[in-house]
């Protein structure tokens, strides 16, 4: 038999034939094997299923593997080349028709003004999903371990599970903790009390390329989470792609639209168990097209890391107007961040020179207190992420220099001393839905919901309010860090797995909240906030997105008066114009129809928010137009 017919049926040059089937493989050939030669087949296909995964996830056959294995006579670093390469063609081949798809989704649900709810609905998880995490033991939560960017490509190619979201009708499990006892239970967790480690959510951030995703993804191998078959993996196939310089970051991104431009896009989420605190890891997107993403993946943060890149020139482009540290770093303390840590990044690029770092130290220290930071709850530490200095050890061969004049934490010790917020556990429940999927667990295949309880705690077995909407359903599942948990409570970022709910009530968006105390519903508010720098003043009836929690929607501005800024006083009633620095106080009408209390009212828009001083979290608000932050603050009142 000859090697080069054995492998006809591999697509090697038309990518859409990858999407066939490549079951006919002609005639049984296998018997011109010798026995030594099949064990060597089997070994090969048994560790490069090791590294992809089994058939179904990997959308490659065995005998793919087997053909290129005959070909590359057992070969294995040249047989997983060649299977990594069909893999990357397939998985750029789905995610264009999977964009064209979602753009046809879009423009449909554009047309019917309900854009994030229909990408949703057309089961389109890719933009919004916290994606998997390179931990090997299931650290990430269990769907973003389940439903990666391939599954989630295949799923809208129907090449997949394309069946649709599901009510989940099971008998629904009962209660077992009475409210005083499972409150008491959270306040021990949560203070660590009973041996538990604190825990705490991050928001990493910062300008476009500053080093995000890389210090990441180095972070998760040095302390251990990522293991090195599948680093190997990774090394290998960014460099096949050319961008060898981005395997730290393909850690984190995984999408492959993000592979190819070497930038982050969707909020990715890790877990880092350090030996005090446990830590969920969100890392932002630093490009300003995607500043959404990154709101939505901050409102779910406690705390942030700020990345800056120390390269000359480069700290200054990120940094000067137009650049994302000054909007993010805007963006996080509007939204409640008020512990932050400043990773002073490659400074490999500046030879670990201290007068840089010192430079760089002093220009953000002073717009830090501009912004409301207090600088005891603020850190800066020197690293270079790509090559892991200072973030575990900083004791390291490459930096000798920083070791001269460095000798404060590493970044790793900075991390392990984060205090966690105080969390709002007596409140009522809060949960604003971030994200909606199919359950992929064993033991729930119904609607599950994702994103952070901000107030309150909830069990297994709770009945739970939909809102906007009049629907209720039960929570069947609580899962965080690939762990059923009985409970959870404000402050978790966690996946609720729902039954007795058609998910057709499910958005992002809505709220869930307890039967007993319903989450407000309002179609205009008022609230006070500070105008940020901007292109344009905002006139009576501007019009401007809302950022609430996760999700965005159209509103109308009517300002109603300027405030002194420090006192609150009011210095003049209903001003024509709104500019740069002031403090004032507005009126916010929603307009459209993105989120309603039900699809037959789409006209009557409502939205679920509270007071500030109700609570906080679901009181803080910011406002945005044509790109630009314009306005960040807090809900007086409800109307
Ligand atoms: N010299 C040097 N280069 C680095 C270092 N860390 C990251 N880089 C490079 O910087 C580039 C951008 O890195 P990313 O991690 O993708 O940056 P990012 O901030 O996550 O980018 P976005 O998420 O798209 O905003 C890559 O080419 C990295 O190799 C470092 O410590 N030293």
């Amino acid at each position: 038999m000859s090697r080069h017919r054995f492998v006809r049926n591999l697509a090697l040059t038309n990518p859409q034939d990858d999407f066939e089937a490549l079951s006919d493989g002609g005639e049984d050939e296998n018997n011109e094997i010798t026995p030594e030669q099949l064990a060597q087949m089997n070994s090969v296909r048994e560790h490069i299923r090791a590294v992809i995964g089994p058939p179904k996830r990997s959308g490659i056959s065995d005998k793919e593997i087997d053909d290129a294995s005959w070909e590359y006579y057992f070969d294995l670093d040249q047989t997983m080349d060649h299977i990594l390469e069909i893999q990357g063609r397939r998985n750029a081949a789905k995610e264009r028709q999977a964009a064209k798809e979602r753009e046809k989704q879009e423009k449909m649900a554009a047309m019917t003004g309900n854009a994030r709810v229909g990408a949703l609905r057309a089961g389109a998880p890719t933009k919004t999903s916290p994606k998997k995490s390179g931990k090997a033991s299931g650290a990430a939560t269990p769907v973003a371990a389940k439903m990666d960017q391939m599954d989630a490509d295949m799923l809208a190619l129907g090449l997949q599970d394309s069946t649709p979201l599901v009510m989940d009708t099971e008998e629904p499990p009962k209660i077992s903790l009475a409210r005083e006892k499972l409150l008491e239970e959270a306040k021990r967790a949560i203070s660590g009390q009973g041996g538990d480690k604190l825990s705490l959510s991050i928001v990493i951030i910062g300008h476009v390329d500053a080093g995000k995703s890389t210090l990441v993804g180095r972070l998760m191998y040095d302390l251990g989470s990522i293991d090195q078959r599948k680093r190997a993996q990774t090394e290998r196939s960014s460099e096949k792609m050319g961008k060898a310089s981005f395997s730290w970051a393909w850690e984190m991104d995984s999408g492959v639209e993000e592979r190819n431009r070497g930038i982050t896009i969707d909020m990715a989420q890790s877990v880092l168990s350090l030996p005090n605190r446990t830590i969920v890891v969100l890392d932002a997107p630093g490009h300003k097209d995607f500043v959404p993403n990154m709101i939505s993946g901050a409102s779910q943060a406690d705390t942030a890391l700020l990345v800056v890149d120390a390269t000359n020139g480069e700290f200054e482009a990120g940094f000067d107007k137009g650049g994302q540290t000054r909007e993010h770093l805007l963006l996080v303390r509007s939204l409640g961040v008020q512990q932050l840590i400043v990773a002073v990044n490659k400074l490999d690029t500046v030879a670990w020179s201290e007068d840089r770092y010192n430079e760089i130290k002093e220009s953000l220290g002073n717009f830090l207190v501009q912004s409301g930071f207090q600088q005891s709850k603020t850190s800066f530490v020197p690293v270079a992420g790509f090559l892991g200095v200072n973030l575990v050890d900083r004791l390291q061969p490459e930096a000798t220099e920083l070791e001269k004049w460095y000798t404060g934490p590493t970044l790793v010790e900075t991390l392990d001393k984060l205090d966690p917020p105080g969390r709002a556990i007596e409140a009522p429940f809060r949960f604003p839905i971030t994200n909606l999927f199919k359950g992929q667990n064993a033991a729930s295949s119904g609607v599950a919901v994702s994103g952070k309880l901000v107030s309150g705690v909830v069990q297994v077995g709770e009945r739970v309010r939909v809102v906007p909407g009049d629907e209720s359903a039960v929570i069947k599942l609580i899962m965080a860090d690939g762990e059923s948990l009985p409970w959870a409570a404000a402050g978790s970022n966690v996946d609720i797995y729902l039954s007795n709910i058609d998910p057709i009530h499910l958005t992002i968006g809505s709220v869930l909240c307890p039967t007993s105390a319903v989450v407000p519903l309002v179609a205009s508010f008022i609230a006070q906030v500070i105008i940020f720098d901007q292109s344009y003043p905002i006139t009576v009836g501007a019009s401007a997105e809302l950022f609430h929690q996760s999700q965005n929607i159209p509103v109308t501005i009517v300002p109603l008066e300027t405030l002194d800024r420090i006192t609150g006083a009011t210095i003049k009633s209903n001003p024509r114009v709104l500019s740069k620095g002031m403090s004032a106080k507005i009126r916010v009408a929603v307009r459209g129809s993105t989120i309603s209390e039900s699809s037959a009212s789409a006209s009557h828009a409502r939205l679920p928010i509270e007071t500030f001083k109700d609570n906080k979290d679901m009181g803080r608000i910011l406002l945005r137009r044509n790109g630009e932050t314009i306005a960040a603050g807090i809900i007086l009142s409800l109307e």
